[in-house]
Order: C-alpha cells, then sequence, then structure tokens
C-alpha cells in the first residue's frame, strides 16, 4: 500500500523554482531514500510532505492526509526530524522530550525512547553540550515520540564521524523494524545504499530516476568493472571478445575491463589462458554515484 503519494511537486521560492516536478510513492514499512546534490530540491520536497511548505503545485497524500489542509491530522501520522536541531541549548534531553510528548494525545514512554536511541546516560545532560552524534539521536527520538507510521529524516549523518555514522544507521534500521516507514533524505551514496529499499534520484528539482539501488545501477548498464596491471602486454581483442566485455580502457600500466555478468572469473580465465598474470587484480561494482553521473551528467559529491 502507498502511504506516501507525491504527483508533480513543484514549488517556488519567489522566482526561483525549488522543486520543478517531483513524484514518487512510498510504500508502507519501506525506507525510501531522496538522493541528490546540494541544492537538488530535497530538503523542500520533504518539508512539502511534512506540511512545513505550501506547495505551489502537484498533490501530496501521507496516509490519504492532505499535508496542506490537515495539519492536526498530519501530525498524529507524520514525525519529521528536521535538518538542523532547533532546541536551546540550556534545555535538557529529558525536558525536551517531556515537552515533545506534551504535543501528542498518545506518546511513547519516552525513557524506552531514550534508551533506544542510546541516551539514557544523558538524560540530565544539555542540548548544548551534546555531540553531534547524540544530537542527531535525540533529534530523532523527537521526531518518534509521538508514535508516527512515517518518519522523515533529513541529512540525518551530515558532520558526524563514521563510527558515529553507522551508530545513527543501526537507529534507523531499528525503527524501520518497529514497522515506521521512513523518507530519508541524503547526499550520501553509501547511506542510500546501506539503508533504503527505494531510492529517487533528484537532480534541478526533478527525479532523474526512482528505484532500488541495485536496479538503479543495472539501469544504467555499468554493472561493474575489474582492474588489473598485467604481466605482459594484453591485446585488448582477448577481452573484447567475451561476452561479458563491454569496453576496455588503460590507465597507466592498469587495464580496466567494464562488463556485466561473471565478469572477473571471464577476463582471469582468458588471461590465464594467454599465460598472462593479472596483477594488483581489483574488482569494482558500480555505484549510485555512477547511475547518478550516468543519468545526469553530474556527480552526486
Ligand atoms: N527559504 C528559501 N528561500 C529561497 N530559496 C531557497 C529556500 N530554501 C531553499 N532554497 C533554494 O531552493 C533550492 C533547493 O533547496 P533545497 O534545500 O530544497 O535543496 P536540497 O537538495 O535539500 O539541498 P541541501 O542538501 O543543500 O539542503 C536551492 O537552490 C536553494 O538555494
Amino acid at each position: 500500500m502507498n502511504l506516501i503519494e507525491v504527483s508533480h511537486l513543484h514549488k517556488r521560492y519567489r522566482d526561483h523554482v525549488a522543486v520543478e516536478d517531483v513524484s514518487f510513492s512510498v510504500d508502507e514499512g519501506e525506507i525510501f531514500g531522496i538522493l541528490g546534490p546540494n541544492g537538488a530540491g530535497k530538503t523542500t520536497t520533504v518539508e512539502c510532505v511534512s506540511g512545513l511548505r505550501k506547495p505551489d503545485g502537484g498533490r501530496i497524500r501521507v496516509a490519504g492526509v492532505d499535508p496542506v489542509g490537515e495539519r492536526d491530522r498530519l501530525r498524529l501520522i507524520l514525525g519529521a526530524q528536521l535538518q538542523s536541531a532547533i532546541l536551546p541549548d540550556q534545555i535538557k534531553v529529558w525536558e525536551a522530550l517531556d515537552l515533545y510528548a506534551s504535543f501528542y494525545p498518545n506518546p511513547v514512554h519516552w525513557p524506552d525512547l531514550l534508551d533506544q536511541v542510546g541516551l539514557t546516560a544523558k538524560r540530565d545532560a544539555r542540548f548544548g553540550k551534546l555531540s553531534g552524534g547524540q544530537r542527531q539521536r535525540l533529534s530523532v527520538a523527537l521526531a518518534l515520540v509521538g508514535r508516527p507510521r512515517v518518519a522523515v529524516l533529513d541529512e540525518l549523518t551530515t558532520g558526524l564521524d563514521p563510527q558515529a555514522r553507522r551508530d545513527v544507521w543501526e537507529l534507523v534500521e531499528q525503527i524501520r523494524r518497529d514497522g515506521v516507514t521512513i523518507l530519508l533524505v541524503t547526499h550520501f551514496m553509501e547511506e542510500a545504499e546501506r539503508l533504503c529499499d527505494r531510492v529517487a534520484l533528484i537532480d534541478g528539482g526533478k527525479v532523474a530516476a526512482a528505484d532500488t539501488p541495485a536496479g538503479l545501477i543495472a539501469g544504467v548498464g555499468l554493472d561493474q568493472s575489474v582492474r588489473f596491471r598485467p604481466s605482459e602486454p594484453v591485446d585488448d581483442g582477448v577481452l573484447l571478445a567475451l561476452p561479458e566485455v563491454h569496453a576496455v580502457t588503460r590507465d597507466g600500466a592498469h587495464v580496466v575491463v567494464r562488463g556485466t555478468g561473471n565478469l572477473a572469473p571471464a577476463v582471469t580465465l582468458a588471461l590465464a589462458e594467454h599465460r598472462i598474470v593479472p596483477g594488483d587484480l581489483r574488482i569494482e561494482q558500480a555505484t549510485l554515484d555512477d547511475a547518478f553521473l550516468a543519468l545526469t551528467g553530474r556527480k552526486l559529491q
């Protein structure tokens, strides 16, 4: 079932078009990613879904609710974690949770939530004294305190170190296991690949493509490459004769073979038949970044 439906969303800031034409739908229980470079229109899109901005065109429904006309109903369905935390530095962690819980008719018992996000030890700490990762985890807890069916998480791990980022990723996976549908905005390819069931690639206020991460990569026909330094000169024709191989290029002393299917075994076998040893052998899978580049002509990061 589609829990979120966005069709032909259009949003301008005065004469600047932030979102040209964005459509996507999110199934119940999914982690759906919105991936794109800075300024692509991601935040504006999810702010419209969250009822924080009024679209200039198009239609949005969240569990059948119109975010513009039915904000009170939306509040009970959707919890948003905002890009920049806007809590006062002096507020204590427990006070923030207690305050947010008071906004909802049936809030989560917040000490459990504090435990879930790993902040029980910080219960009495002031917001201003928390680390970046702790602030992010608190903001996730605040988005979940009203028991939403949908959580909107915007640039959740920007500015975090790798360990804190992995901790937040685990938290997101745990929230999904609890049955919450997640709309996740990110400009990190790894984050989208790791967390998202499906991803919409957004560029210049439009959806360039939407699919599973693997489907997006396969869709542009760039699956993988094998890179090696041959022990003897290798004739391109030997490799190009293999059905798995699409292209052979050189990078200094290295040969780069692009293709599909069982590329690496096919290439190494062909080399062995010609008594060539592939030194420094590396197999590289295409990434969402490659798919984005192929679709838009631009890199994500
Ligand atoms: N309040 C605003 N007033 C005017 N222009 C804005 C406003 N908010 C965003 N924009 C512009 O609209 C475009 C889309 O911005 P948006 O924040 O939605 O993109 P984004 O993909 O989320 O990028 P980022 O990751 O940098 O937040 C950008 O060109 C941005 O400068």
